[in-house]
């Protein structure tokens, strides 16, 4: 294996298998034991795309607040899912079939565009152009406030989406989708996750859609693997400790080199990993 994949891989603990039960177990009572020790917490809050990776995240969670209602008899615990469409989501019925199949216990929808726009338009007046790239982000960070505005007035935690085989690449909005609470899907990679949505009975369509950010208006659901330069399954099998091909690794390894500073909190005067 190549030097900087192992240390890749200790870095993000993918295991080069998983058993799907006890993963989703392993995420479900995590969850569970971080409300339990807060108990302040009462609500998981987490947008829901209609994509792979909120579709899982929002079971998991909303499994976690199930159990321990059960446990605790305590009806304040919930599960809020947050459908954030800028304007109209050209695959709404993806996210409205997520959160059915969620059993989502509340769902609020909050139009992003308005404030997005604002945003935008008030950085504009400065006589500089946002480009269409970096207003996606804006769209990215925009969700991250109507969460924590959500979570502020719930007693919520925000649940992040980041796993592995998007940590890697750093695919992800810094402080935007980037910036939660608490992450259950960290440590797995694309694959593992489908893995999990299958033994939990998830709709196919769901998580064999292909993946996409769909940050950009001039690009609509521009899939991940082509704004990567590297398929998913390359990322997966590299993260598994497998061989891929030298372009697929030196692709991966780029990425991670170049959003290295995403993985770390601000970088203040003692901070050496960069250096
Ligand atoms: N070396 C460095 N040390 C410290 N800070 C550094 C830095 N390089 C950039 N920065 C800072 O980071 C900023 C760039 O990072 P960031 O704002 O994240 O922007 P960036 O990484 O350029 O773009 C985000 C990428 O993630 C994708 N994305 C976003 C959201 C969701 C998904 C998804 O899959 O759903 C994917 C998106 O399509 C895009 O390709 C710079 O403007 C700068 O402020
Ligand atoms: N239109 C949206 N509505 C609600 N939440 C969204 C929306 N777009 C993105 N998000 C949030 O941002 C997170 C990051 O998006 P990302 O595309 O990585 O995940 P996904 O859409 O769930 O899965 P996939 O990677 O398979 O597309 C999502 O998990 C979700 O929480
Ligand atoms: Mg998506």
């Amino acid at each position: 294996m190549r030097k900087e994949q192992e240390a890749i891989i200790n870095a993000l603990k993918v295991k080069p298998e998983i058993d799907p039960q006890a993963e989703v177990r392993r995420s479900v009572e995590f969850l569970k034991s971080y409300l339990k020790k807060y108990p302040f917490l009462k609500s998981l809050v987490l947008g829901i795309s209609g994509g792979q990776d909120s579709t899982l995240a929002g079971k998991l969670a909303q499994m976690a607040v199930s159990e321990l209602r059960d446990e605790t008899h305590d009806n304040d615990y919930q599960f809020i899912a947050v459908r954030l469409p800028y304007g109209v989501q050209a695959d709404e019925s993806d996210a409205l079939a997520a959160i059915q199949y969620i059993e989502a216990d509340k769902t609020f929808r909050v139009d992003i565009k308005p404030a997005v726009d604002a945003a935008v338009d008030a950085v504009e007046a400065n006589g500089i152009t946002i480009s269409d790239f970096n207003k996606g982000n804006v769209k990215a960070r925009q969700r991250m406030i109507a969460q924590y505005a959500i979570a502020g007035q719930t007693a919520g935690a925000v649940v992040g989406t980041d796993h592995a085989a998007e940590a890697v690449t750093g695919f992800y909005t810094k402080f935007g989708d980037g910036a939660a609470d608490i992450t259950p899907l960290w440590r797995l990679d694309k694959r593992q996750g489908k893995q999990l949505l299958e033994l939990l009975g998830a709709p196919e369509h769901l998580y064999k859609k292909t993946p996409t950010a769909d940050l950009e208006d001039n690009r609509p659901a521009l899939p991940d693997e082509v704004a990567l330069g590297v398929t998913y399954q390359d990322i997966d099998d590299y993260l598994e400790g497998k061989a891929v091909s030298q372009k697929a690794a030196e692709t991966i390894e780029g990425w991670y080199q170049r959003t290295e500073h995403k993985r770390h909190t601000p970088i203040n005067v003692y901070d050496t990993f960069w250096k």
